[in-house]
């Protein structure tokens, strides 16, 4: 079984000496990835999987690998010495080898052909990533056999009302049973609950880019409950790779636009696991927009302070919350965020600023929609549901320039 799905060796890290340098926060993201990449790597590769106290290595499936996100697990996994790509399915391009279709993945020669996922032998799996759309995945996992471990990257699991799932996406759920049984992947705030799941829903970009600022302070009372607006925007990327017209370069390039103005299915997730926060109920007013730019996401929040809170009360609770977190950085006073310094990576930035309006703060949160929002989180749950260090095989830093 091999730990890598290249023929080559991928990771320079690996050969560099180690070392127990902790950076401060705000540059913990690039400086402690060639240290922290050898660490988390040796010991996953002494940590045991937790998958049946099998085979250390973890046999994954990737579903839907011939979309963006499944492409993006694929390539992530490329780091990643404990989980092997050992069935990876599509629809329209089954039958192909996974460099006709990513060219850019040519060295990887060892990943398996392209199959329909009625095709794949489930007992040679331990683990499935499944980067379906939405609203086809319920059926599907509730096919497959219960021994597998699943990371569900669609939108069919996370909502845990399915009165709700129906009002949003327009049909009744399919596997009700099974979504009692799904805990939502938003790894810094459910990582407990993560730790013991057989099916994680992972979270939607958007959401995992306002949750993960405002869950502490809604839980910590410093801001209102009332009045959120949420200002988002989104690499083309966001929309997956199949053919439509609104995708077009020529419709894209050179301008933004809004979409589902008052009406994105994200609006009741965000809303849930803010409620969950403020363990009152919670709305948002939420407007995403389609960048001119491949990968990348910015929420701007627009919140009101409670309780007399200042702005440095916040950014210390934030700080607080994520000092030790490896993905997340709260950004030092005045720095603003940009989508280019999480590019490629699993990082989240966040940064708090004062409103010119009395009473209000502006908080902006960024991150990469394919990592962070989709595939990194996805591979960051399922190491934590292996047994393995969270971190492991995603500690490379953004792309840049
Ligand atoms: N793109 C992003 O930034 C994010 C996406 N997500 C979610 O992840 C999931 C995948 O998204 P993404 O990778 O962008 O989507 P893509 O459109 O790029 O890929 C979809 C994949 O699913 C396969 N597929 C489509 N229909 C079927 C079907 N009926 N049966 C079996 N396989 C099928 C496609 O196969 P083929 O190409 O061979 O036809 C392809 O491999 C979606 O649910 C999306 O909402 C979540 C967070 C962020
Ligand atoms: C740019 C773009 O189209 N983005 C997608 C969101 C990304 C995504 O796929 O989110 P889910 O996982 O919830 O489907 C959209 O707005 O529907």
């Amino acid at each position: 079984m091999q730990s890598s799905v290249f023929s080559r060796p991928t990771c320079l890290h690996s050969q560099q000496a180690t070392g127990t340098v902790r950076a401060p926060a705000h540059h913990r993201s690039s400086v402690t990835c060639q240290v922290a990449t050898q660490e988390a790597q040796q010991e996953a590769s002494s940590t045991s999987s937790a998958l049946g106290g099998g085979p250390k290595t973890v046999r994954t499936a990737v579903m839907g690998a011939s979309g963006y996100t499944g492409e993006e697990v694929v390539r992530l996994l490329s780091l990643h010495p404990m989980f092997a790509v050992s069935a990876l399915t599509a629809d329209s391009q089954a039958g192909k080898a996974y460099s006709d279709i990513y060219p850019h993945l040519v060295t990887a020669t060892k990943v398996p052909n392209l199959v329909k996922i009625a095709d794949v032998d489930w007992n040679d799996i331990d683990a499935a990533f499944c980067c379906l759309p939405h609203a086809t995945t319920q059926e599907v996992i509730a096919s497959l056999p219960s021994h597998l471990k699943i990371v569900d990257l669609s939108a069919d699991f996370r909502l845990q009302n399915v009165d709700t799932y129906r009002e949003w996406y327009g049909g009744e759920h399919k596997a009700p049973k099974l979504q009692q049984e799904a805990v939502y992947g938003l790894t810094e705030i459910y990582r407990e609950e993560i730790k013991k799941a057989r099916l994680i829903a992972n979270p939607g970009c958007y959401p995992t880019s306002v949750q993960l600022p405002l869950y502490p302070l809604l839980a910590a009372g410093l801001i209102q409950t009332e009045d959120i607006i949420v200002d988002a925007k989104s690499g083309v990327s966001g929309a997956g790779r199949s053919a439509k017209v609104n995708l077009l370069y020529t419709e894209i390039a050179e301008g933004i636009n809004s979409y589902g103005v008052s009406a994105h299915r994200h609006m009741p997730e965000i809303e849930q696991g803010l409620t969950d926060a403020a363990k009152v109920d919670v709305t948002i007013s939420f407007t995403p927009h389609l960048m001119p730019m491949t990968r990348g996401m910015q929420s701007t929040i627009y919140v009101k302070l409670a309780g007399g809170a200042t702005i440095d009360e916040l950014r210390t609770a934030l700080k607080n919350r994520y000092d030790q977190e490896p993905f997340v950085t709260v950004l030092p006073e005045g720095t603003v965020p940009h989508t280019r310094y999480v590019r490629g990576s699993n990082h989240v930035h966040m940064s708090v600023f004062p409103d010119r309006l009395k009473g209000r703060a502006i908080i902006i949160c960024v991150l990469d929609n394919l990592v962070k929002g989709a595939s990194g989180q996805a591979i960051q749950n399922l190491n934590l549901i292996s047994g393995i260090p969270e971190t492991t095989g995603l500690l490379q830093a953004a792309m840049f320039p």
